[in-house]
């Protein structure tokens, strides 16, 4: 099988054993597997609590394997970086989420795709638009492009 393409958005701003956040997201493309394609990785303000910068890429993946097959490896790597579980909104070893899927949408009971609040974050639509600026959200129908124009201006 050929397989599927998958934007995966990956975010860090805390120090690892691998380093630095941005030394983080490098060690992590390499573990992922199948990366076709990578964003520039760019330092971002953080959205909600944390005092501290966000490193933040997208990567495009080539992968035959469900979104929760995915989702079930993702989280491995991510346990794999030192994650705690249970801060959803503290500091982040290492964040991996599935935004988008070549299927289109995907709701299972651990995951909804496209990512639920993919829309609203630059640090997400900044990279996507750069890597796939004609890829069409099948929910909004809108493309990465449009997606990202349509964000405010001050918005993270
Ligand atoms: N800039 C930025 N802010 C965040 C991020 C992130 O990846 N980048 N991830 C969060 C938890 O998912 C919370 N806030």
């Amino acid at each position: 099988m050929d397989g599927a393409s998958y934007a995966i958005a990956l975010g860090s701003n805390r120090r690892t054993r691998y380093g630095s956040p941005r030394a983080t997201l490098n060690a992590a493309l390499a573990m992922l597997g199948g990366v076709e394609r990578v964003s520039p990785i760019i330092e971002t303000p953080p959205l909600g609590p944390s005092r501290r910068r966000f490193a933040n890429a997208v990567a495009l993946v080539r992968s035959d394997e469900t979104p929760d097959a995915l989702l079930t490896r993702l989280k491995a790597i991510e346990r794999d970086f030192g994650r705690r579980a249970g801060r959803r909104w503290g500091e982040r070893a290492l964040d991996l989420d599935i935004v988008l899927w070549s299927g289109g949408a995907w709701a299972s009971s651990r995951l909804t795709v496209p990512h639920r609040a993919f829309r609203e974050r630059r640090f997400v639509l900044g990279p996507l638009a750069v890597l796939a600026p004609g890829w069409r959200d099948p929910i909004s129908r809108r493309t990465m492009r449009q997606l990202l124009a349509r964000l405010a201006p001050y918005r993270a």
